[in-house]
């Protein structure tokens, strides 16, 4: 088993996140009456405290989307177990996951309903998982506007009206309405241009201090997971090669593999924090 070092627990003994043994693999196609399957990831565990960030990099087909998406409850996973605040979470008790996690994709372009508008994307969320009211689900998908750096008056605009960073924080803003205490993104980042993805990624680490929030983000920029993550795993061909403290594992990787994977991003390095 892929074993991450569990990290401290602040103030509570139980991790906000727990992944245990967990793995996923897919039946690709069936040979001669057998069936051929492929292991996305296979089985990992990790912890992951409150008010902390999570970075999973690999190379392409390592399994990182898969991951974020067994963590979301897009999929099942093969095998293994997800707590959240020492609470198992179903496969399919969506209704208490999306209240304790949330996922947001990597392309808000196509991940946004172009026929609904903003806040009726917003609303829906509540509308499914609460018993709030017409008048408390509009007054709650106006504060979370704002809480995006959003204006009340994109409530009526539809997602095609608006910048593709503008789309980008509707979909933290979708994430955040049931007030999750994880949110899991997946390359969420890395398509916007530089300066909208220093204003995502400071939204997220202002929103991370008001909130308490975790994050558990699939990245392929070194510079954007040196400056915001706290624990790095680097996955390679489904296996955890490196886990631990992003600065340790950044500076003292203790695999070939890990070695390679990072001298890869080192020369495809993009973004530093300064950069506006
Ligand atoms: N629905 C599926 N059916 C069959 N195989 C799949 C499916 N989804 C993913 N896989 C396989 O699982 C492996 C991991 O895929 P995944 O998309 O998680 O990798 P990734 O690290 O996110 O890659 P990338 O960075 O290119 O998006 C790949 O070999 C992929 O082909």
């Amino acid at each position: 088993m892929d074993q991450v070092q569990p990290k401290p627990t602040t103030g509570s003994q139980v991790p906000l996140l727990k992944v245990d043994n967990l793995s996923r693999s897919f039946v690709t196609h069936s040979r001669f009456f057998r069936k051929v399957s492929k292991t996305a990831f296979h089985p990992l565990s990790f912890t992951l405290d409150r008010g902390q960030t999570l970075a999973i990099m690999g190379d392409s087909g390592s399994g990182k989307s898969t991951l974020a998406k067994v963590l979301a409850g897009v999929m099942p996973p093969t095998q293994g177990n997800i707590y959240i605040d020492g609470e198992k979470i179903e496969p399919g008790d969506d209704k208490k996951r999306c209240q304790l996690l949330r996922m947001i994709f990597q392309d808000p372009n196509t991940s946004l309903n172009p026929r609904s508008n903003i806040g009726k994307i917003l609303e829906m969320p509540l509308s499914l998982n609460t018993n709030l009211d017409a008048a408390q689900r509009h007054e709650l998908v106006l504060d979370t506007l704002r809480m995006v750096g959003l204006l009340p008056d994109h409530y009526h605009f539809y997602p095609q009206m608006i910048s593709t960073g503008q789309k980008q924080r509707v979909a933290l803003a979708r994430a955040l309405i049931l007030s999750p205490n994880i949110i899991v993104a997946d390359e969420a980042i890395s398509n916007l241009d530089i300066s909208v993805r220093s204003q995502i990624i400071n939204l997220l680490l202002s929103l991370q201090t008001r909130l308490g929030l975790s994050y558990v983000l699939v990245a392929n920029d070194l510079g954007v997971v040196r400056h915001i993550s706290d624990h790095l795993i680097l996955l390679h061909d489904g296996h955890v090669v490196e886990a631990g403290p992003t600065k340790k594992v950044l500076s003292n990787p203790q695999s070939e593999q890990g070695l390679r994977l990072l001298q890869n991003y080192h020369n495809e390095y993009r973004w530093r924090p300064n950069e506006k």
